[in-house]
Order: structure tokens, then C-alpha cells, then sequence
């Protein structure tokens, strides 16, 4: 699903009220009323109060809209306009006429904080107070009412994004902003819900269509997607009947020390499993022995030296690599690394202590074929491009990075975000089980795995991610988010494989239904 930009939206707000004929006051009413059924389903007219705070413009134009078809339905709703500024747009004043006569109880205005109702802790706060045409610094008594609304405790619906949130920026204070139970954005999820430092705003959310233009959106280039099972279904490769090992490449792990063997067992593994015909593993000579037994199916190649890795040198021919797991940053394995580098042809997946290698010595980056897949979390990432003022300011040194380099960055996290010269892949799987040892030496054996099969690298990251995450969500209800362990999602990703092509489930329907339709 793409995500929008401010701009993009306003701009298919405007086109498809020209290409359907239709005024942006329909296209509110249509906005106002996809909020109301959402509600109206899961209420059922429940008395609950219910406090619809309007801001001036077109999103508090859409709290308007919601609150007549509230009003009209039998519910307990109270209707509030944050006076903010006088210039109130055109749509909010049609549907502030269209209120008034609907009911008796006209909205309140209010102006300052001795204007705030009573907000009890089982109500429920409807924010239409700001949506994505803020663009400066909010009043004071705005922010205390925001402040109010967290205080009551009471459920936050915000209607399409949290008041004070920006699309692109990171909040200045957490204060200043509308903490949302559940956001119900327009036509596109932002990517403010995604990001580590403003997705606590919005607990939940979901995306209505307000039937936009579908030719605008498909046509659409947007800065960032967001990857579900749609967007790698058409990435998957299905096998031909008549392909044999040899069809599905070769993959060599490159990791180990002494104590950390079982990081390169974990991404062999992981290889395997993503659907590799043969792996190899380099490891120093004492991981002969632990990874011939654990992993039968591996092929062992051992480094001169016992302990830690200080001569990448083999004589197989790769179709790609996955390096760096376990290697540490010892000036010997510098030079190993280096020196392979300099000779190496196959395709790269660089992960863990490689990556750390490559911030100790940045002249390597040079040395990276183009396309070279990264997958730093967020401490190898800041070493690889330097600290950051907030996410947003992450994501474009990444970007900047991507591009000088000519690299795939696999920024890990909760949502993972692949960036690749200027576009952002969200990924939608995974869950906070795989915060645990071992997870990120699976992500990588699975995507060096992928590239072996002759994915295209952005293709093989994108989809690595989502088989990772989609792995853990399957085994998070046999083993929830604390004994969720790494080889446990590796044993997943076949039932995350076999997902890709499960229907949803479809509503029972009882004979006499059938008959009947
Ligand atoms: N075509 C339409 O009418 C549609 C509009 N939509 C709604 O419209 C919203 C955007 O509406 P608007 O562009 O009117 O903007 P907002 O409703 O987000 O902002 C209200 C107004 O306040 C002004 N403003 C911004 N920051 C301020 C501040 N700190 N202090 C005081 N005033 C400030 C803005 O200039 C804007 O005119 C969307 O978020 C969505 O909810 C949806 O209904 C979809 C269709
Ligand atoms: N809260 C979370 N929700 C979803 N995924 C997570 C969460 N925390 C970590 N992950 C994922 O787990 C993996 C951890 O990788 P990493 O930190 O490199 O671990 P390790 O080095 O132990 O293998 C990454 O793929 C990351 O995206
Ligand atoms: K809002």
C-alpha cells in the first residue's frame, strides 16, 4: 500500500473531485460518514458520551459530519469547535449550518482552558482538532486540552491523524499531541505510525477509502510502501517442476569466533530453510565440529586460525554471501574482510560485526558491489552514519547513504524500514518476540538466502523482512513474546512460505442463508 505524502493528498482530494464531479463537500460527507459507520458497527447505538472535538478546517469540517450523522442516529454526543483561529474553511462552515439544524444542542466554542468539558474515564473522545494541514506552532490552551484529553483516560478516536502530529516531522514535545487509541486516517497510512518515535500516538489504526481517483493512486509515485502480503506475492518466485539443487544457487555464511559458532548455524539455517539449494559456512576452525553436528545439511569450510576468522579464502563459487555474524572487529579480521572485499565478485549481505568493520574503516565502503544489501539495527546503523535529531532525520542520512553507496539499507526495528536510494519499504510483520538473541543472524541467513535464488537484492531484502516477521506472528500464540526464540522462527518461515497463499477466511454461511440468496 503506498503511503502519501501531504501533498499527494491534498492533490487527490482535488482530482477526484474533478474527475467524479462531485465538490469537496461531498468528498467530506463521504469522509465524515465512512467515520460514523465504523463507529455506528462496533456502538450500536450504545449511550456511551461521546465528545466530538472539531478544529476549524476540513478536519474539524469531518468531525461535523460524524457528529450530525451521530446526532441523527439516537447517540449521547457532545459537539465542541476548537476556536483556535477565525479562518474556518468553506466546508467547515456548510457542515457547521447543517449541524445546527439537526439538534437543539448547538456545538460549544471554545476558547481558552475554562472552556473544557468534564471528560469522564468510559467516554469517548472523538479528535478532529487538527489533521494534516497543521503547519505552525500550536496555541497554548490547544496543547493543555490535549493534555485534558489524556488525563480523562478516556478511549481517543482521532480522525485521520493525531491532533498536533505532523506528517513529516517528529513532535517536539509529547505534550503537544493527541495520544490516539485509534486513528482512522484517509485513503493512506502515514508513516508517522511506522516510526519508533511517534507510533505511540496512534495505538491502532486503520485506513478508509473515500474513493480517491484509483487511477491517481496507481499511477502514483510515493516515497514510501508499506509491505504486506499483497506487495511480495508478486515478488515470490514459484519453483518449475523439472529444478534440481543446482537451480537455487549457492550461499557461503561468513561469521564466527570462538563462542559465537552458533551465529553462523542460525543463518545457514536460515539460508536452508528460505529455499537454498546448497550452503556453506566459513567459520574459524573450531566451529568445524559444533556446525557439522548441528547442522548436517551445511558444507564447513574452516579459516587457518582457531579462534576468529584472519583469511577469507575458499574455493567454491558462491552465488551470494552473507557476512559478518560473530566475526568481531580484531584488526586481523579487519584485514581478512578487507582483503576479501577486494576480490570478492558474488553478491553481499553484510550484517552485525562487518557492518562495525565497515564504520571502523570507511574506505571498504567503496569496495561494496552495488546493491549490497546492510542490515545494521539501530546502534551499527548510527556508527555507519552518524547520530541523528530524530527519525525523520534518520531516514534521510540513510537515504543519503543508500545513494552515495549504492547499497540496500535493512534499517531493523519494530517496523523495519528497507530504504534504497529515495524510497522507504515499511515492513508490517513481526512483533517484539523477536527481540531476542539470534533473530537478526536469521534475517540475514534468509535474504542471502533469497539473492542466492536469484532474487534481485532489493526484492530478496524486502521479502526476507517479511518472511521474518511473518514467521514470528505465526508462533507468537504457541510461544508469546518472551520464549520466542530465534531457531523457533527459523522452523516458521515454512509456514510463513506456505501463508503467502492461504485465503482469508471467509464468513460462515448456514444453508437456510444460501437457500435464501
Ligand atoms: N476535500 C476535503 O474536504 C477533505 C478533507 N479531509 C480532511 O481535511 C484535513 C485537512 O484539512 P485542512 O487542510 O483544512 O487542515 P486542518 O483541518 O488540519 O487544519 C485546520 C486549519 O488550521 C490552520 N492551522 C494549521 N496549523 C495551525 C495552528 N498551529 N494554529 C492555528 N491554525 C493552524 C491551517 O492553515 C488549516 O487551515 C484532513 O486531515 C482530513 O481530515 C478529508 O475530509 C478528506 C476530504
Ligand atoms: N519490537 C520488535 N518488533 C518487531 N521486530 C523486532 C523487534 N525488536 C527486534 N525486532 C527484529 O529482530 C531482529 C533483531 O536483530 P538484531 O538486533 O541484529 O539481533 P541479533 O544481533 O541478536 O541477531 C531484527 O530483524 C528486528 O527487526
Ligand atoms: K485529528
Amino acid at each position: 500500500m503506498k503511503i502519501l505524502s501531504k501533498e499527494q493528498i491534498y492533490e487527490g482530494d482535488k482530482l477526484t473531485a474533478q474527475r467524479q464531479n462531485i465538490s469537496s463537500t461531498e468528498l467530506m460527507e463521504r469522509a465524515g460518514t465512512q467515520i460514523f459507520n465504523w463507529m455506528h458497527m462496533r456502538m450500536q447505538g450504545a449511550q456511551v458520551p461521546i465528545h466530538v472535538f472539531c478544529g476549524i478546517g476540513n478536519n474539524g469540517g469531518d468531525g461535523l459530519v460524524l457528529a450530525r450523522h451521530l446526532v441523527n442516529h439516537g447517540y449521547n454526543v457532545h459537539t465542541y469547535v476548537v476556536n483556535y483561529s477565525d479562518k474556518r474553511s468553506k466546508d467547515f462552515l456548510v457542515n457547521y449550518d447543517r449541524i445546527k439544524q439537526v439538534t437543539k444542542e448547538w456545538p460549544t466554542l471554545m476558547a481558552c482552558e475554562e472552556d473544557f468539558p468534564t471528560i469522564t474515564p468510559e467516554a469517548i473522545i472523538v479528535d478532529a482538532v487538527f489533521g494534516i494541514g497543521l503547519n505552525r506552532p500550536i496555541a497554548d490552551w490547544v496543547k493543555k486540552l490535549f493534555q485534558h484529553f489524556r488525563a480523562s483516560k478516556a478511549f481517543t478516536l482521532a480522525i485521520d491523524i493525531p491532533s498536533g502530529l505532523q506528517t513529516d516531522s517528529v513532535p517536539e514535545s509529547e505534550n503537544d499531541v493527541v495520544w490516539a487509541g485509534y486513528t482512522l486516517s484517509f485513503q493512506s497510512p502515514k508513516l508517522i505510525f511506522f516510526l519508533p518515535e511517534t507510533s505511540k500516538y496512534s495505538v491502532q489504526w486503520e485506513v478508509l477509502d473515500i474513493g480517491i481517483d484509483l487511477e491517481y493512486i496507481y499511477k502514483l509515485n510515493t516515497e514510501a510502501e508499506l509491505i504486506g502480503k499483497q506487495e511480495v506475492l508478486p515478488i515470490y518466485k514459484p519453483r518449475k517442476r523439472f529444478s534440481h539443487k543446482g537451480s537455487f544457487g549457492h550461499a557461503l555464511i561468513v561469521g564466527g569466533s570462538y563462542g559465537k559458532i552458533g551465529s553462523v548455524t542460525l543463518s545457514s539455517k536460515a539460508a536452508l530453510v528460505s529455499g537454498v539449494g546448497l550452503v556453506s559456512a566459513y567459520v574459524p576452525k573450531c566451529g568445524y565440529v559444533p556446525l557439522q553436528v548441528a547442522l548436517p545439511e551445511a558444507m564447513v569450510i574452516t579459516d587457518e586460525n582457531e579462534k576468529f576468522i584472519s583469511n577469507i579464502s575458499f574455493d567454491i563459487t558462491p552465488s551470494a554471501i552473507g557476512v559478518g555474524i560473530g566475526i568481531g572487529t580484531q584488526d586481523e579480521t579487519l584485514l581478512a574482510f578487507e582483503n576479501f572485499l577486494k576480490e570478492n565478485k558474488a553478491p553481499l549481505v553484510v550484517d552485525a560485526d562487518a557492518l562495525n568493520l565497515l564504520s571502523k574503516k570507511t574506505e571498504l565502503l567503496a569496495l561494496l558491489p552495488k546493491g549490497t544489501v546492510l542490515t545494521p539495527h539501530p546502534k551499527e546503523l548510527e556508527r555507519l552514519i552518524g547520530e541523528w535529531k530524530d527519525d525523520f532525520d534518520k531516514l534521510n542520512k540513510t537515504k543519503a547513504f543508500s545513494k552515495k553507496h549504492e547499497v540496500i539499507v535493512v534499517v531493523k526495528g519494530a517496523n523495519t524500514i528497507t530504504v534504497f536510494q529515495d524510497k522507504y519499504y515499511v515492513n508490517t510483520t513481526g512483533n517484539p518476540g523477536l527481540a531476542t538473541a539470534g533473530t537478526g543472524d536469521v534475517l540475514m541467513g534468509i535474504i542471502a538466502g533469497l539473492i542466492t535464488q536469484g532474487y534481485e537484492p532489493l526484492s530478496a531484502s524486502v521479502f526476507g523482512v517479511y518472511l521474518h516477521g511473518k514467521a514470528a506472528d505465526i508462533i507468537l500464540e504457541d510461544f508469546g513474546y518472551q520464549s520466542m526464540i530465534a531457531s523457533y522462527v527459523i522452523d516458521a518461515v515454512a509456514e510463513a512460505y506456505i501463508d503467502l497463499f492461504k485465503q482469508p477466511e471467509q464468513p460462515q454461511v448456514s444453508e437456510a442463508e444460501q437457500e435464501e440468496s
